[in-house]
């Protein structure tokens, strides 16, 4: 299997206070990767990690098969605030790119920029935020690179915008032999553009997969209310709650369910996300794999 991204036990301190722990990731080539979780989990940290600008404090980390960084030219990168240079044009912009980037692919940025009508002389100060977030993944895109990381890429654009954007990257993935690896804090965005998610709650990985395999093997069950030691041994708790007569559990199998007891619901990957995001409960019984 080819991977883009391995991580065995990476971690990152700033200072005293641990930014990403014990992270273990096997993701392969081909997919677009939805990371999700709540600010401060560190999502930006393991995007950075992956891209060589930051060095793990713990573990490894390899991208495409070999140690972070040292494959710059396969690597794109655009970073949360989509950085641009405030003073230099469009055009500047792509004679920049095409002088540092061996594999440059001009006449692909060229159709991108009239594509998205922007005048070539105007100077990326005066882009509005998606007009930015759209020239900093034309660079990304014309680079030509094996996996395009992308830090919060549409957080500044109105729903409009943020459309636009994820349905060019995905015509870009079906054009193009290109893995990428977005962060976002919406499920709705990762539902429309990504076929595979990675959750990041409070600097661990809780669950990892692709999409569709985590929603065939996750499931709500609702019944008289139950014991988790009293649930077969295949099925692991994400979270439970109950009332006096009633159980509600999610739960992670590779097993049907027959018990005609609970009323089993499939979930969306919106339930599926919050519930990793908001586990606090501390069920009995083992929780989950945190990958397949
Ligand atoms: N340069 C830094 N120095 C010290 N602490 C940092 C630094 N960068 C990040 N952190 C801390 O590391 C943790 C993870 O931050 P990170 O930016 O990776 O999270 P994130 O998931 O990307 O958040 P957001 O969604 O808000 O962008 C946070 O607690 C943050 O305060």
């Amino acid at each position: 299997m080819n991977t883009v991204l391995q991580a065995h036990g990476l971690g990152k301190k700033y200072g005293r206070r641990w930014a990403l722990t014990d992270c273990d990731l096997v993701v392969p080539a081909g997919h677009v990767v939805g990371l999700v979780g709540p600010n401060g989990a560190g999502k930006s940290t393991l995007l950075n990690l992956a891209v060589g600008m930051l060095t793990p404090s713990a573990g490894t980390v390899e991208v495409l098969g070999a140690p972070a960084g040292a494959q710059q030219a396969k690597v794109g990168y655009v970073a949360q605030d989509t950085p641009t240079y405030a003073r230099l044009s469009i055009e500047d912009h792509l004679r920049l790119g095409r002088r540092l980037n061996p594999a440059w692919d001009e006449s692909l940025a060229q159709q991108r920029v009239q594509h998205l009508k922007l005048d070539p002389k105007q100077r990326a100060g005066k882009l509005s935020g998606g007009q930015r977030a759209q020239l900093a993944l034309t660079l990304g895109l014309a680079k030509r690179p094996e996996l395009l990381v992308l830090d919060e890429p549409v957080a500044a654009l109105d729903p409009l915008a943020r459309r636009e954007f994820l349905q060019d990257l995905m015509e870009a993935v079906a054009e193009q032999e290109l893995s990428v690896v977005l962060s976002s804090h919406l499920v709705s965005d990762v539902e429309r553009a990504c076929d595979y998610v990675i959750v990041l709650v409070d600097s661990r990985v809780q669950v990892s997969g692709e999409i569709d395999t985590l929603l065939a093997t996750h499931y709500r069950l609702t019944g008289p209310r139950r014991d988790p030691k009293d649930l077969p041994r295949d099925q692991f708790v994400v979270t439970a709650s109950h009332t006096d007569r009633q159980s509600t559990y999610l739960i992670r199998t590779e097993q049907p369910i027959h018990d005609p007891a609970w009323t089993v619901t499939q979930l969306t990957l919106e339930d599926l996300v919050l519930a990793y995001m908001g586990r606090d409960v501390q069920p009995e019984r083992p929780v989950l794999e945190v990958q397949r």
